[in-house]
């Protein structure tokens, strides 16, 4: 099965070609979570976040996704507890989506697909100095993962989605201050599922801690159709494409344990 091949077994990814070298390759994301295998670990304690929306910096588009970068030369922006033995300082944030409300979450519940999902992504300081360091490391990202269900509109939200005609383009930056992104969690953050796995983009390194929130937030159709009007493509690019369907396919549990923090 593909836990013991080497390569990630290529599925019609559009974003980029496959099979790429995966060292290991048998802690691969996105994996469907399936809820009644998942192991109750009374051990896990309530994740603690610890944003500061000063250090906010910028939101840009990198032709796979438009990400909202922070200022991670210090320990402002910062979680820990759940089941993480250190801290990890926030980096960014960016999502997934699909062409329809119907699909375009990277993880599934359930093989439930949701129309969205927030990644924010960490990594540790305690242990590594840099970003570029811990990435390579077993230990060294954290993603808290938060699922987008379309309904009513997300206030928070918004000041994002005025910020995206700006970036159209790939490789388009503007300067973006004072976001928290706490108002992107859900009001739950106590329920949520975790297990190691990695990246789900090139470097695809096995270096996150997941954890996916159990409660999902709600977004309004209009805002993800502004999610939708991004593009892969540079302003130089002949053919431009739209920005849909940014998640990868999901990869084998490969005996893995999911584990819960609610009963
Ligand atoms: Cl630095 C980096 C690289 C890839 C991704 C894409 C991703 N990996 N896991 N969730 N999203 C996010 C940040
Ligand atoms: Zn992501």
């Amino acid at each position: 099965a593909a836990c013991s091949s080497k390569y990630v077994l290529s599925q019609m990814h559009p974003m980029w070609q496959e099979p790429l070298p995966i060292p290991g390759g048998d802690r691969q994301s996105p994996i469907d979570i399936v809820v009644r295998k998942s192991v109750y670990d009374s051990e896990l304690k309530p994740l603690v976040t610890d944003y500061d929306p000063q250090t906010c910096q910028q939101i840009w588009n990198n032709g796979y996704s438009f990400l909202v970068e922070y200022d991670d030369t210090t320990d402002k922006s910062t979680v820990k507890g759940g089941p993480l033995q250190d801290k990890y300082r926030l980096c960014q944030f960016h999502f997934h989506w699909g062409e329809s409300n119907a699909w375009g979450s990277e993880h599934t519940v359930d093989r439930k697909l949701f129309s969205a999902e927030l990644h924010l992504v960490h990594w540790n300081s305690d242990k590594y100095s840099l970003f570029e360091e811990a990435v390579m490391e077993e230990n060294g990202l954290a993603v808290i993962g938060v699922f987008l269900k379309v309904g009513k509109r997300h206030e928070g939200l918004q000041k994002l989605v005025d910020a995206l005609p700006a970036i159209r383009h790939k490789n388009s930056v503007v300067d973006f201050n004072r976001f928290d992104p706490a108002c992107l969690l859900p009001s739950n953050t106590d329920d949520y599922w975790t297990y190691h796995g990695s990246l789900t983009t090139p470097p695809l390194t096995e270096s996150v801690t997941w954890m996916v929130m159990k409660q999902h937030i709600e977004v309004s159709h209009d805002q993800l159709a502004v999610f939708r009007s991004l593009l892969f493509t540079s302003a130089d690019e002949e053919v431009q494409k739209g920005m849909v369907n940014n998640f990868r396919v999901q990869q084998s549990q490969c005996g893995r344990t999911v584990r819960s923090s609610f009963s």
